[in-house]
């Protein structure tokens, strides 16, 4: 673990919405860390994003599913504990406490294919909101579609929900999970899935999943508006510069279908591109493996 990185968590205000602290190199983080944010100055939370802290819930995704109809805008619905954590591909996502569970919903602008590229605008927020709580030399990556890995490891996955009608989505919820303190046990994942992490386990550092949400809202805040402001290129190009596994041989697994090849990049539908002995092959959903886990 380098030097610098602190063994306890940030110190920063105690506000009911705090601002986290941005590192922008491994020096100005050890000059800065200790300092407590000013509490008179603007809070970072996004305007108009709501947010709800939750206890306990089935799954957050199920809860702002319902709380959809009630909001005026956007919201963040934190849960200490889940009961019923949805994962991808209709698999269980299980919380140990300590981890952050977490899903915003919105009314996105566009239709489907706009929606389903916020999965990048959330790695990305994620991949940022960890560099600032945690500093430049975090050595996190993002895993096509959205996962992002420490150390190799899965220490978060991302999971999109919709409701709508028509080819329209009327509700988008994106669902995120953190191994801030635990990874669930090697037992609940399945054979040849990337090994779970946690943040606490694999760097010492504790934060909790009230700090994290508030840099993960003012991170997908940040990206989102590049996102409505310059369209998905930036956000592509920016989820390439961070993406595991880059021109190296991956496989794709859709159901039974395995596709192996180099892994050249995505399009602009957020498709993974891979260069496979029959040539190049655009697959828009699959479970990625890489070789040796
Ligand atoms: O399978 C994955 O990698 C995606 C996991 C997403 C889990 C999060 S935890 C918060 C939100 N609520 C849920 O029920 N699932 C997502």
């Amino acid at each position: 673990m380098p030097q610098w990185l602190p063994q306890k968590r940030l110190w920063v205000n105690r506000l009911p919405h705090r601002r986290t602290q941005a590192w922008s190199s491994p020096e100005s983080f050890l000059l800065t860390r200790c300092q407590p944010v000013s509490e008179t100055g603007p809070t970072g939370w996004p305007e108009g994003v709501a947010r709800h802290i939750l206890e306990r819930v089935d799954s957050t995704n199920a809860e702002a599913m319902r709380l959809a109809p009630h909001l005026s805008g956007p919201a963040w619905v934190l849960a200490h504990r889940q009961e019923a954590g949805r994962g991808r591909r209709g698999r269980a996502w299980t919380d140990p406490p300590g981890n952050f569970a977490a899903s915003l919903v919105m009314r996105p602008e566009g239709g489907a294919g706009d929606a389903a590229r916020l999965s990048f605008v959330a790695a990305l927020a994620l991949h940022q909101a960890l560099i600032r709580l945690c500093g430049p030399h975090l050595n996190i990556a993002l895993k096509w579609p959205n996962d992002v890995l420490l150390n190799g490891g899965k220490l978060s996955g991302i999971l999109l929900e919709s409701a709508g009608a028509g080819g329209q989505v009327a509700t988008l919820v994106i669902g995120i999970g953190v191994n801030l303190s635990q990874a669930p046990d090697v037992g609940q994942v399945e054979a040849g899935a990337t090994r779970p992490v946690s943040l606490k386990g694999e760097t010492g550092l504790t934060i909790t999943p009230e700090e994290f949400l508030d840099a993960l809202a003012i991170a997908f805040d940040d990206w989102h508006r590049q996102m409505r402001t310059y369209g998905f290129a930036p956000i592509r190009q920016a989820w390439l510069a961070r993406a595991a596994k880059l021109g190296e041989t991956i496989t794709a697994r859709t159901g039974t279908v395995e596709t192996t090849g180099v892994f050249e990049g995505i399009d602009e539908t957020g498709a993974l591109i891979l260069m496979t002995p029959r040539g190049k092959q655009a697959i828009p959903a699959a479970d990625i493996y890489f070789s040796g886990g």
